[in-house]
């Protein structure tokens, strides 16, 4: 690039901070004048809604006044958003109103036309685009070609341009800090200088930097399934992040952020990326974990959390391997298909203690309708018959003595309560009007037996789960006496309103396939990050609940705490089997840019089929393995490493593998460093010395990670390995690792030989 081009360019840049500038400014007029409307309409429809109420006419005269009345509000708080975010889009550019341009030629043109890129479009008085949104189709040309010709798809299909040129820019508060011309998909220059800096205690979007694989993902519209599974710090959270934001523009007369669900790996990482959505001028998704959305499916039960499990080296047996595969799901619904009416675990409905619909009748309810129409219909049709009888009851009731006797004793406001909008007017006599209320208050006593039916309490779905297990033959790896003791195991929790989260998919499961109830159609996009650690079991479940939604499947097979390392293939195998869709698409991520070099490249050693794990080039120090003799010796050593850090200001993550551990190296820092110990309630990260369960640090970063006590006896197995890659691919900067005693196996002799740590033996 030569000089008058790098001046032309600062002074482009000038012009559009200086127009940005110039459209706050009206902006916030707008919005001033939008919010004195918004106040003024509601003060009216305030003053408006004390009407008089007495007289009917009046009343039906409010009535359409009121309505729009609500509709001018409406108005004008939709008004009154659409000016602020305006106005949050342009604030939000006149600090970096872009990042690339691309100068493209369509066939037949003369000259390339310039394109300059950054997080939201704009254009000037003219119509004229002087920013383009990086979600805009011709956008995708600036992340995926190289120069030469290129193709890009819109909405009436693929095109062809050829790419001239491709500049980068790095532009804070208005001024160009760095430019420079570049033919790679997106320059290395600028990624070294992202992935250098210091981690930060939110994750921040990656829109100047998105790399072509990241890309892909980020703008698939296609797949109903689409699993990434991408090594650790190969931005797999980034680009889920992009590709909601990338959706909810792309569908955005279809698509809104509601529709959208994540469910995230605990409550930590929610927060962590919180920010991402509205950085890039988005309203953020729902977000829910898979503990909170199972304990709000089983009002009642306390559900045991992965955690705990993990806590409790409860992990993996074969037993639970066969409750969390598809073949056990499978076989629930092929019971559920074959149930005889006698077979079904109906409970009788009590009211006052007396039995109000017995089990024998809600069976004879259902075994009278067609047995060849769908489980659900059959469960409907039964609930509506139930229904039925008991406003026959109702009426029934009404004459009888108690009735009667309890309509004495109400009181004058008890019994306009029950006669609600009414009026005596509306009667035609007395006896009319009293049996209305008479009716009123059978309801009102009937209320519970109404509630039990419309929960659907005349079915008892953990007995009916209890003979499903019963009559189940388990595959050859569980023992008989083992799953006699798991089933026992499950009533026992029962009593104590517990229940284990091997049992959880599969009771949701049985429960909702038979009664077709609790499907959420409303969700168009269902992420799940972390997705290693569902069992296909949850996914199925899933699935079911949310029949709608096109899944996407983010993860790495080989961070699986919770289970063995699996390879991607047989992962979507898995997958592809358990769920039922059309277009299944699998990307991998290969490239990992967290970490430095060195930290990288020791970390994918350990891993067996380690070799396609390719370091992102950024320079660093090499890990430093340091074996001790004693927990003493590994406690000095990490105060040393502490001051280390804070004298480079980096922040500090001592990853431990449970709970225990942490909360001991907590009290034995706490009086020397300003640290905190995360727990699973913890909502963020303010502190610069971190204590840390592994299962706590998924997906999170640090500058400086201290993986603790790696030795042999910690980390006996290779059952052990998805939680050691784990521990040390949350490492930015520099990564130490600490071992009382000799260090595990898993760190391999050639790691050491290469030498991809440097080893330092204290005592030993
Ligand atoms: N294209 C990119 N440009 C700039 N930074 C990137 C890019 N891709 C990833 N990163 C950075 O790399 C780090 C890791 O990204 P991210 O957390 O999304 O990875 P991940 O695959 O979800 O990691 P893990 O599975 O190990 O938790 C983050 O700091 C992120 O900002």
């Amino acid at each position: 690039m030569n000089q008058q081009e790098e001046q032309e360019e600062r002074e482009r840049v000038t012009q559009v901070t200086a127009f940005l500038h110039h459209q706050i400014k009206k902006a916030q007029l707008a919005v001033q004048k939008a919010q004195a409307e918004s106040e003024r309409v509601q003060k009216n429809y305030g003053t408006n809604t004390s009407v008089n109420y007495l007289e009917a006419d009046d009343r039906i005269e409010t009535k359409a006044d009121l309505q729009q009345q609500r509709n001018l509000v409406n108005r004008t708080v939709e008004n009154e958003t659409i000016v602020k975010k305006q106005l949050a889009t342009y604030q939000q550019l006149s600090h970096s109103p872009y990042f690339g341009r691309i100068d493209v030629q369509d066939p037949g043109a003369l000259i390339p036309e310039p394109l300059y890129i950054g997080t939201a479009s704009l254009m000037n008085d003219n119509g004229e685009f002087l920013i383009h949104d990086w979600r805009a189709p011709i956008s995708s040309v600036y992340y995926n070609g190289t120069l030469g010709p290129v193709h890009y798809q819109t909405p009436n299909g693929e095109q062809t341009t050829t790419l001239k040129k491709k500049r980068q820019f790095k532009i804070k508060d208005g001024h160009i800090i760095h430019m420079f011309d570049t033919n790679e998909t997106v320059g290395d220059e600028l990624l070294q200088a992202t992935l250098g800096s210091k981690s930060s205690e939110q994750l921040q979007n990656i829109v100047a930097t998105i790399q072509r694989e990241q890309n892909d993902i980020i703008r698939d519209v296609h797949s109903d399934l689409l699993v990434v599974q991408g090594v650790a710090g190969s931005g797999k959270t980034s680009a889920l992040l992009q590709r909601i934001a990338f959706l909810l523009y792309h569908s955005r007369n279809e698509l809104n952020a509601s529709q959208i669900l994540l469910f995230s790996p605990n409550l930590l990482f929610s927060n962590y990326i919180k920010e991402v959505l509205p950085s890039l001028g988005e309203r953020n998704m729902r977000q829910v974990t898979l503990q909170a959305f199972f304990a709000q499916r089983l009002e009642g039960l306390r559900v045991e959390t992965r955690f705990e499990r993990y806590e409790a080296h409860q992990v993996q047996s074969p037993l639970s391997d066969f409750k969390a595969s598809q073949a056990f799901i499978d076989a629930i619904r092929t019971y559920l298909q074959n149930l005889t009416p006698d077979q079904i675990c109906f409970t009788g409905l009590y009211f006052q203690g007396e039995i109000f619909f017995s089990a024998a009748e809600v069976q004879n309810i259902y075994a009278r309708i067609n047995q060849k129409l769908p489980l659900a219909d059959r469960f409907l049709k039964t609930k509506n018959t139930l229904i039925k009888r008991l406003k026959a009851r109702i009426n029934e009731e009404v004459h009888e003595d108690w009735v009667l006797d309890e309509l004495d004793t109400l009181s004058d406001e008890q019994y306009h309560a029950y006669l609600g909008e009414h009026d005596p007017a509306d009667f035609l006599d007395f006896d009319e009007e009293r049996d209305y209320v008479a009716k009123k208050v059978v309801k009102d006593r009937l209320r519970v037996v109404y509630d039990a039916i419309y929960n659907d309490q005349f079915w008892d779905q953990y007995s009916q789960y209890q003979a499903f297990l019963q009559q189940l033959t388990p595959t050859a790896a569980v023992s008989a006496a083992d799953w006699k003791r798991d089933q026992r195991a499950f009533t026992d929790g029962l009593e104590y309103h517990r229940i284990r989260l091997t049992d959880t998919a599969p009771v949701l499961f049985l429960q909702d396939y038979f009664t077709g109830e609790n499907h959420n159609r409303r969700i168009k996009y269902l992420f799940i990050d972390e997705v290693q650690d569902y069992s296909v079991a949850e996914l199925m479940y899933l699935k079911l609940t949310f029949p709608r939604a096109k899944f996407n499947l983010i993860g790495d097979s080989e961070q699986a705490l919770f289970k063995d390392v699996e390879t991607a293939q047989a992962l979507l195998q898995r997958l592809e089997a358990a769920l039922p869709v059309k277009y299944p698409r699998l990307i991998t991520l290969n490239r990992s840019y967290r970490s430095t070099y060195p930290i990288t490249t020791l970390a994918s050693s350990i891993l067996p089929a380690g070799d396609h794990i390719e370091a992102f080039n950024r320079d660093g120090d090499l890990p430093i393995l340091m074996e001790v003799a004693t927990d003493q010796q590994l406690l000095e050593q990490t105060t040393s490493i502490i001051k280390t850090e804070r004298q480079r200001d980096e922040t500090v993550a001592i990853i431990t593998k449970t709970k225990e551990e942490a909360t001991q190296i907590y009290q034995q820092l706490r009086h020397q460093f300003d640290c905190l110990l995360v727990t699973d309630k913890a909502r963020s990260l303010s502190k610069p010395v971190l204590i840390v369960p592994v299962y706590l640090a998924k997906g999170l970063e640090f500058d400086a990670v201290i993986a603790w006590n790696v030795s042999k006896t910690n980390f006996p197995t290779q059952h052990e390995l998805g939680t050691l890659y784990t521990m040390m691919t949350r490492a930015m900067h520099h990564l130490y690792l600490l071992s009382a005693g000799p260090v595990t196996n898993l760190i391999p002799i050639r790691a050491l030989q290469k030498p991809l740590l440097i080893t330092d033996k204290k005592a030993l």
